[in-house]
């Protein structure tokens, strides 16, 4: 086979590793996790149910669910002055690059660094799961000059992430949609962000590394950023009338538009954009804000009869995160947060069976040239 037989352009359709943790299978519209339909598991079961399928192979049983649960909040608080360094950054410092310098510094303070075995590494996730929920919320807060959120144990780990947030305790409604939300994002098979992880642990890199360098692949708005242009891009629209109008600039203009387009799902809905519709929908007559919800949808319709593109995920968590009074810079850390646990599972899986990411080139450069 020659070399230019197999370039793939982005990588698309090559299969870069062997995996048991996930895979989008697009025919029987299923994502699976360990085995688990992930639409089923975000209507049946919590996030943590999740993190320990993920962690541990297996659905927690009830006493398993409550040790992970305490040994989260056993981990929660920041090492002593770190939420000082944020301080130091400049104040328009987006959440997202404030969240890279904060799994990177988390390193430092590891004392087992660079030890990699199953349990350890197993550990440090813990450690990543309790603390990444912090440092989104309190660098936001200290970047923006309010008071830092205590991390609150009598309340469950998700509903504690959104108290961070806003400073407010939520309704159980309103933890229900934002731990669903954790759910869905928790975990993708192969996205450039876990790829990225999985790139730097294959060369017997820490951990710390490899989710820093997942965070800035997850910033993109191609990936996760899309979920905060989304919501910039709804606010522009106003009105029905004014998004549509907005979405046909936009196509006119060959724009790419936020939240739309899948490389796996291609020409179909991604499964967990249907399932933050209907949270929408809910959390819409709620709050009394269908006008956002039907918004959507005309939007929605609209790109798929004029280009035959279907949502995805990021197109619906936006307006949901928004109905949360979440700041929107922080629907990208968010969608990190949620995702924490599967990028360490894939590092887990990673350094267990190792083999360094080298691959090759197609050359299109000079050649014969001398100085
Ligand atoms: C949870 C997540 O991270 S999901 C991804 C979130 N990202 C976004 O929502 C950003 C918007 N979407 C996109 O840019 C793309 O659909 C991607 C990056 C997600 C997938 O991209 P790729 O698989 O590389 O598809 P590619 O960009 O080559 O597009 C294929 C065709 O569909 C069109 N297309 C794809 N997505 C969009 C879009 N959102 N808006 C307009 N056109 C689009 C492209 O213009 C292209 O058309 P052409 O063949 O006429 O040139
Ligand atoms: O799978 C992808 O390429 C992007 C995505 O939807 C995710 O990471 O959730």
């Amino acid at each position: 086979m020659t070399q230019q037989s197999t370039f793939k352009p982005g990588l698309d359709g090559v299969i870069a590793a062997e995996t048991g943790i996930s895979y989008l299978d697009v025919e029987q519209e299923e994502i699976v996790i360990r085995g688990y339909d992930l639409i089923e598991l975000s209507e049946k079961k919590q996030y943590l149910d999740l993190v320990h399928l993920l962690l541990h192979d297996a659905l927690p049983q009830q006493d398993e669910r409550v040790t992970l649960e305490n040994k989260l909040k056993a981990e929660y608080a920041l090492p002593q002055g770190f939420l000082d360094i944020f301080k130091q950054l400049p104040k328009a410092t987006h959440p997202m690059d404030a969240l890279r310098t904060g799994i990177s510094m988390l390193g430092g303070y590891d004392d087992d660094l660079n030890n990699w075995d199953k349990e350890s590494t197993e550990d440090k996730a813990i450690r990543l799961l309790a603390k990444i929920p912090n440092i989104v919320a309190n660098s936001y807060h200290v970047l923006n000059g309010t008071k830092p959120v205590t991390p609150n144990e009598d309340l469950p780990y998700s509903a504690n992430f959104l108290y961070m947030i806003t400073g407010k305790e939520p309704t159980k409604q309103e933890a229900a949609y934002f731990d669903q939300s954790l759910m869905v994002y928790s975990e993708h098979e192969m996205p450039n962000s876990t790829f990225t992880a999985r790139v730097i642990a294959s060369t017997n890199a820490d951990i710390y590394g490899a989710l820093t360098g997942a965070v800035a692949s997850l910033k993109g708005n191609l990936h996760g950023g899309a979920n905060e242009a989304v919501m910039y891009m709804l606010l522009e629209g106003k009105t029905i009338d004014g998004f549509q109008h907005l979405l046909y600039e936009k196509l006119k203009n060959k724009e790419k538009i936020m939240g739309f387009g899948h490389r796996v799902y291609m020409k179909k809905m991604d499964p967990r954009a249907l399932l933050m519709k209907e949270a929408l929908k809910e959390l819409a007559e709620e709050k009394d804000r269908m006008d956002l919800y039907e918004m959507c949808d005309a939007g929605e319709t609209l790109m798929r009869e004029e280009k035959g593109l279907y949502p995805n995920l990021d197109y619906y968590a936006a307006p949901v995160y928004y109905l949360l009074d979440i700041p929107i810079d922080l629907y990208t850390p968010i969608f990190y947060a949620a995702r924490t646990v599967g990028l360490c599972s894939h590092v887990v899986e990673q350094h267990a069976n190792n083999r360094l990411f080298r691959p090759r080139v197609q050359y299109n450069g000079p050649r014969g040239l001398h100085p």
